[in-house]
């Protein structure tokens, strides 16, 4: 699904690469922590795979495409297959909660009855059933991160890139995000989350791929309950599933079969309380590993741990979570059947429910389609002409400064007509919101081409 192969990106003005032959494979659902520490090249991984930068040397594909193929001018469709979150949330201040999301289907030209289906279905998906006409500043910062992660998945995406999007939330609050970003990923949506916190890693037990310098030091993967819990180390990049994963997977899948008898992402979808799938099946404690092997100095019953483990088992099957609110997060810190026994490192009190690939399978798509025809609308040029207001720069400081210094690279493939200017790493520093969501050309309309990515075409 996504593969990186021998990738170096060297930034304009800097002797040291940001990611330095860099080869790796992320498989279709796979749930990737990417983690390391501040400047080893987490977000230019994720804004490489947007393509937002172009690697300085290598090669990348995305969902079946070679990057180098996609035209500046194709690269808003490809977008439209990646959602991203950010950590700083980056809604639109003036608009409600509704128009937020709304705001990534009407810059598609997505037709009104279309958008009145599809974005109560995806607020009651990430918990915000009865919010859309809050503003955000009306929000806690929880409930923000979850409009903007309903905004990023209400285009149904098949990649959510998500850059620390719990580093401005508390820990209860960050646990109901991940419990929500792993809801997501049961449907079938691969994730991959940059971080820099042990104790959301170390709870997951998910595949962590570890940057130092930009250079893969770790890429391993957990080996699930039914194995050894040991951690496996993955062969970097290999053609198709890597052997160990398929045995892995098989394994998991074979013994979760067995001991799991209701799918805890289907329950929450469905929201149909589903008590079984509350409670996990009690599980031996996992080893720490990845930044959990870095940090092992840390406090075993610092709050970063028991925190997130709490939500994480109950709204699974509670259809809306609701981390923040005291007293559920209380309750489920008091969850009676997740202490690690004796012979283990008490650093985790409870693990996440385990995502299996038959739970993926089976589960039910985010939202029922919606049934009315999808039209493009007048509306969706006005919301267009208002979606080219800047945002916030990517950078500020000194980063923004090399950026505007940055010279501008060429872009061999544009298109006919109007040559499509090229992504640089100006201009990436001052793309519209829209434009940084892969809703619409840096490049703008072009005479005569009728397959725009900014609206109607008449
Ligand atoms: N636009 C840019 N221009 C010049 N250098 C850059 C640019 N973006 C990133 N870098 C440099 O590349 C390296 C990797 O940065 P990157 O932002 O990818 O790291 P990171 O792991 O995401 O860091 P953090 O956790 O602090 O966000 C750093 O040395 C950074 O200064």
């Amino acid at each position: 699904m996504i593969r990186f192969d021998s990738v170096t990106k060297t930034y304009p003005g800097q002797n040291r690469p940001a990611l330095d032959g860099i080869t790796v494979e992320i498989l279709r659902g796979e749930f990737v922590f990417l983690v390391g520490a501040s400047g080893s090249g987490k977000s230019s991984f994720l804004r490489l795979i947007l393509k937002e930068e172009k690697p300085t040397a290598g090669s990348i594909h995305v969902l079946g495409q070679d990057l180098r193929r996609i035209s500046s001018r194709k690269v808003p469709f490809f977008r439209r297959n990646l959602g991203v979150v950010f950590q700083d949330f980056r809604l639109l201040p003036n608009k409600n909660v509704f128009d937020n999301v709304a705001f990534a289907l009407r810059v598609i030209g997505k037709s009104r009855g279309y958008i009145q289906t599809a974005v109560p279905e995806t607020l009651k998906l990430v918990g915000l059933d009865g919010k859309a006409k809050r503003m955000p500043h009306e929000l806690s910062g929880g409930e923000q991160q979850r409009v903007a992660i309903a905004r990023a998945i209400v285009n149904k995406p098949q990649i959510l890139l998500a850059d620390e999007p719990t580093g401005n939330l508390d820990p209860v609050t960050s646990a109901g995000i991940m419990t929500l970003l792993e809801r997501i990923n049961a449907g079938g949506t691969t994730v991959i989350m940059a971080t820099h916190e042990a104790g959301i890693v170390d709870q997951m037990q998910r595949r962590v791929i570890e940057l130092s310098s930009g250079e893969v030091v770790r890429d391993a993967r957990s080996a699930g309950y039914a194995l050894s819990h040991e951690v496996m180390d993955l062969p970097i990049h290999a053609d198709g599933v890597p052997g160990a994963v398929a045995a892995a997977v098989a394994a998991e899948a074979a013994t979760d079969a067995a001991t799991e008898p209701a799918p805890p992402a289907a329950a929450a979808v469905q929201s149909e309380p589903a008590p079984a799938a509350a409670a996990p099946e009690p599980k031996p404690k996992p080893k720490r590993r990845g930044l959990g092997r870095r940090r092992s100095a840390e406090p075993v019953d610092a709050p970063a741990a028991a925190p997130v483990s709490a939500p994480a088992a109950a709204p699974a099957a509670a259809d809306v979570p609701t981390p923040e609110a005291p007293a559920e997060a209380a309750a489920a810190v008091e969850a009676p059947e997740e202490r690690p026994t004796p012979a283990e490192p008490p650093t985790v009190t409870a693990a996440a429910p385990k995502v299996t690939p038959q739970m993926m399978r089976d589960a039910p798509p985010l939202y029922v389609e919606p049934e009315v025809t999808d039209e493009v609308t007048e509306e969706a040029a006005a919301i267009t002409a208002a979606a080219t207001a800047p945002v916030e720069p990517l950078g500020t400081g000194d980063r923004a400064k090399a950026d505007a210094a940055a010279s501008v690279d060429d872009d061999a493939d544009g298109p006919p007509g109007r040559p499509a200017p090229p992504v640089s790493g100006r201009q990436s520093a001052n793309l519209t919101l829209a434009e940084r969501l892969g809703l619409r050309s840096p490049a703008g309309p072009r005479p005569g081409d009728d397959d725009q990515e900014v609206g109607p075409v008449k």
